[in-house]
């Protein structure tokens, strides 16, 4: 008599055999209503256990080799002694050279840290059904987001990456419109990063002349929070594509937490190598955005960055981008140019700003061409 009983590991074995099928069959337009109208993401693709990826995640050679230094890394700083005068400059250095730097005893507990990002993993665990209620089109509000690579309609290869966009306005907004899988974990993340936030912008704006951040300034430099949780699952051909291709934030600074994983490259100072920003336990990284390089007319850079797609571990990051609000005008500070110094940057709505950069697909530093004078 033929067997009716169908093993635990035979469905299993014949759902991989069937979305394989799948893959195999799909056109573009397949891909995009798997991907984000069905809401299963790039990681939904990665589950399906492919020997290789679909084409259109396949990235221009350029793209997926890059020549990355060893021996070299982005300063690492203690903030233990955050008003010691020495820490300050090593700060306000490493942001002229580097752009880019790590801190450790920065004064944001270890446990929030690591809340944020088991809280990543629940929300990209929740069933595809779950998900898709956040993108664009199902969203009930602007201000939260799921999506899938950067600018999907406007890139010419898509990034192996998912991710949640949540724009902060208030506690109550966000209680009644974030996911609940990560949103209080994501709140307390941002709420705890507050003052670390206001220290390092404090020292930053010293050496530019301006006194402190006050109830004056303080919308300018820090307005507006967006956190993304970024989700990099496993890749299959990681060496043909990309988990987030080259670009600057064009925040004023973010301040980015990632796990134990790797993969984030920075370019160098000599503007052609590549350097690896090598996870540390507890450590966060920080980045100068846009919006400082143009404020601060250029003294302090904001560095291009890229992530590689992983061939053997799930990845998850977390930015809090630190922004000027929308409706503010950002251009070179008045304490900037008042010695003389001549304007290189334009003064630019920073809505209209924030629209350039993510209506077109990465393009490494090309984005502040859009606020630069001629
Ligand atoms: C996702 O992968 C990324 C992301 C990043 C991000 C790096 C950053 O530095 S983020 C910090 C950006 N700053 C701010 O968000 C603060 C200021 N905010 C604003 O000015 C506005 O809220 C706005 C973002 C401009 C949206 O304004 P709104 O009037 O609501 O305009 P829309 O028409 O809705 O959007 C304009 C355009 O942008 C696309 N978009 C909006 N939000 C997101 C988002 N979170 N992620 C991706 N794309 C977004 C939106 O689809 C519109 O494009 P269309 O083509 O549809 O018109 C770094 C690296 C990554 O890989
Ligand atoms: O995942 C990372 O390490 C970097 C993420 C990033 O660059 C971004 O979200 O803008
Ligand atoms: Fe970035």
């Amino acid at each position: 008599m033929a067997c009716i009983w169908q093993t635990q590991d035979q469905i299993v074995k014949k759902k991989i055999r069937k979305l394989k099928d799948m893959a195999a069959a799909m056109s573009s337009s397949d891909l995009s209503e798997f991907v984000m109208v069905k809401g299963n993401g790039v990681k939904g693709v990665s589950e399906m256990g492919l020997k290789s990826i679909p084409r259109e995640y396949i990235q221009p050679l350029e793209e997926r080799t890059v020549k990355v230094v060893h021996g070299e890394s982005i300063p690492i700083i203690d903030m233990s002694n955050g008003d010691d005068g020495e820490v300050q400059d090593a700060i306000c250095d490493a942001a002229e050279k580097w752009g880019f730097f790590q801190i450790i005893n920065h004064g944001v507990p270890l446990h929030v840290l690591e809340n944020v990002k088991d809280a990543t993993h629940r929300f990209y665990e929740m069933p595809p059904q779950e998900k898709v209620k956040f993108t664009k089109q199902n969203s009930v509000s602007n201000h939260v987001r799921y999506g899938s690579s950067f600018s999907p309609e406007a890139e010419k290869a898509l990034e192996w990456k998912d991710y949640l966009s949540l724009f902060y306005v208030s506690e109550d907004e966000a209680q009644s419109t974030w996911p609940p899988a990560c949103r209080d974990e994501a709140l307390e993340y941002m709420k705890r990063s507050e003052i670390l936030i206001k220290k390092l912008l404090n020292v930053l704006v010293k050496k530019l002349n301006v006194n402190k951040i006050d109830e004056t300034n303080e919308a300018l430099f820090m307005g507006s929070k967006r956190i993304n949780l970024n989700y990099y699952p496993i890749c299959p051909n990681h060496d043909l594509t990309v988990a987030i291709g080259r670009h600057s934030d064009v925040s004023t600074l973010t301040i980015l937490l990632q796990d134990d994983t790797g993969g984030l490259h920075v370019r160098s100072p000599n503007h052609r190598d590549w350097i690896h920003v090598p996870p540390i336990s507890g450590a966060l990284v920080i980045n100068i955005g846009d919006a400082l390089q143009v404020m601060s007319n250029g003294r302090y850079k904001s560095i291009e960055h890229r992530v590689s797609a992983n061939g053997s571990k799930t990845r998850v990051s977390v930015p809090i981008f630190v922004n000027p609000r929308p409706s503010d005008v950002i251009g070179p500070l008045p304490q900037v140019l008042a010695s003389g110094e001549k304007a290189l940057y334009k003064n630019v709505l920073y809505s209209d700003y924030v629209k350039h950069f993510f209506r077109k697909s990465h393009d490494g530093k090309m984005t502040i061409e859009y606020a630069k004078i001629c």
